[in-house]
């Protein structure tokens, strides 16, 4: 059902200097769902992300978000229909406390233009909500701690926290498994199906292995082009996607 589908493209492409990165993608995210998009080196997962979220701007083809045609709103007004990206680490302010960054995020949420939350009633508030972003995403009691002096695993999950804070409906994570030592990799999925309750997730990621657990559904990209969807255990077999990761220590 159409109103099942809360982000799609159509005919989505995108060229660089006549070379196509993303080529004629249909893509259908379902509300509720964790939907990955994986493929190899230069399939164009980013290219692909960064056209939903409205980083770049398509060539040709059409995104719609809840049945609404946004290919031509800006990123902050896709932001404030709920469609949010997680922060990279590198936005996380190094020398400010784990909680200090999350209530920065929470003030953020809230808007300037009023000054309200200046009042000590509102920065309390903000304290507790803080607290109760950071235990939900396991970082109970690291509120004090120096963002800088986490382990990356841990800023990866403070990263998460951050963008919790702005509720967002649709949560975009890119490469979350990225630079993760392989311990890290199951805690990050059991964060990320722990935070998708309610919401929806788009991930793009380089390996099949690590979203097998995590995703209802992967997009397999190849050279720009969509070359198998379905669940892991459909794509992992198809032997189109299996040529693809052949060799490149991914699969
Ligand atoms: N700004 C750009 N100008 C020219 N070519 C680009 C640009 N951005 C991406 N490309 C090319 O488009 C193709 C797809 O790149 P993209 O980064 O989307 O792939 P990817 O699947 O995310 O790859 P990776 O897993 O390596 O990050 C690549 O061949 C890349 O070189």
């Amino acid at each position: 059902m159409a109103q099942d589908i809360i982000i799609e493209t159509k005919g989505l492409t995108k060229e660089f200097k006549g070379f196509t990165a993303v080529s004629n993608v249909d893509l259908q995210v379902r509300r509720g769902t964790i939907h990955a998009l994986i493929g190899p080196n230069g399939a164009g997962k980013t290219t692909c992300f960064n056209l939903i979220t409205k980083f770049l701007i398509p060539t040709s083809g059409q995104i719609l978000y809840d049945g609404q045609d946004i290919t031509s709103e800006q990123p902050a007004a896709i932001a404030r229909r709920g469609m949010v990206r997680s922060f990279q680490i590198s936005a996380v302010f190094p020398h400010l406390t784990v909680r200090e960054n999350v209530r920065i995020a929470l003030q953020h949420k809230l808007g300037n233009s009023f000054h309200f939350w200046r009042s000590d009633r509102v920065l309390n508030g903000l304290h507790d909500r803080a607290d109760e972003l950071l235990s939900d995403v396991g970082l109970e009691g690291y509120g004090e701690a120096i963002t800088a002096e986490l382990p990356y695993g841990r800023k990866r999950a403070l990263e998460i926290a951050t963008t919790l804070a702005l509720e967002p409906k649709v949560l975009l994570l890119d490469e979350p498994m990225a630079g993760m030592a392989h311990e890290d990799v199951g805690r990050i999925a059991e964060l990320i199906k722990r935070v998708a309750k309610g919401r929806t997730v788009l991930m793009v990621e380089h390996n099949l292995k690590v979203v097998a657990n995590l995703s209802d559904k992967i997009t397999v990209l190849q050279r720009g082009a969509i070359l198998a969807q379905g669940t892991y255990a459909e794509v992992s077999e198809n032997p189109e996607v299996v040529q693809a990761y052949m060799g490149t220590g991914h699969g």
